[in-house]
């Protein structure tokens, strides 16, 4: 939704996409999904910019447990590591279906539904977007609008 405000021009295509699909259907539901290239690429590229768990995957050695930092996984192009939002290998999170799902099918609803607009003035460049680590990733400051 940051990422949505931040590009306007961005919110007016996923809009335009979403909106064309579900026309005739006055609301959003699986029937029609598959048809949502635009939505799914931002997600995407959502995904890959801002990840939701800043875990870190763990492997082994003979001698010696390493951690590896999935954000600098992320930097590697052209193999298996370049976009790993679930995480990868054993520990892969079994909930991507589930979570996907739910995540799409809500950006999608607020999207159909709604024209977003910023409050009170501000700039597309005014919004914060700074991140705080946990369990999860979160923004530091709420997002209002
Ligand atoms: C968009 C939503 C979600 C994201 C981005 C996400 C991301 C992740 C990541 C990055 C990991 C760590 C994988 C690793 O260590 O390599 C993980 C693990 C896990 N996730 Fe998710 N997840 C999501 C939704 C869910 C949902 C909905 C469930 C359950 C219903 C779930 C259950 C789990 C479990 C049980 C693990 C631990 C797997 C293990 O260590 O064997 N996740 N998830």
């Amino acid at each position: 939704m940051s990422e949505l405000l931040k590009n306007p021009r961005e919110t007016e295509k996923v809009q335009e996409e979403l909106r064309r699909v579900f026309d005739e259907n006055g609301d959003v539901d699986e029937s029609e999904s598959h048809k949502l290239t635009y939505l799914y690429s931002l997600l995407g590229c959502c995904q890959r910019s801002s990840e939701t768990a800043p875990s870190f995957t763990v492997t082994y050695s003979k001698r010696k447990q390493r951690k590896m930092c999935r954000w600098w996984l992320h930097q590697f192009n052209g193999n298996d590591f370049e976009y790993i939002p679930f995480g990868a290998g054993r520990s892969i999170c079994p909930g991507i279906s589930f979570g996907v799902a739910n995540v799409e099918f809500f950006l999608a609803q607020l999207l159909f539904h709604f024209d977003w607009k910023l409050p009170n003035g501000t700039k597309e460049k005014g919004i914060d977007v700074t991140e705080v680590f946990g369990a999860t990733v979160a923004r530091k400051h709420d997002l209002f609008f």
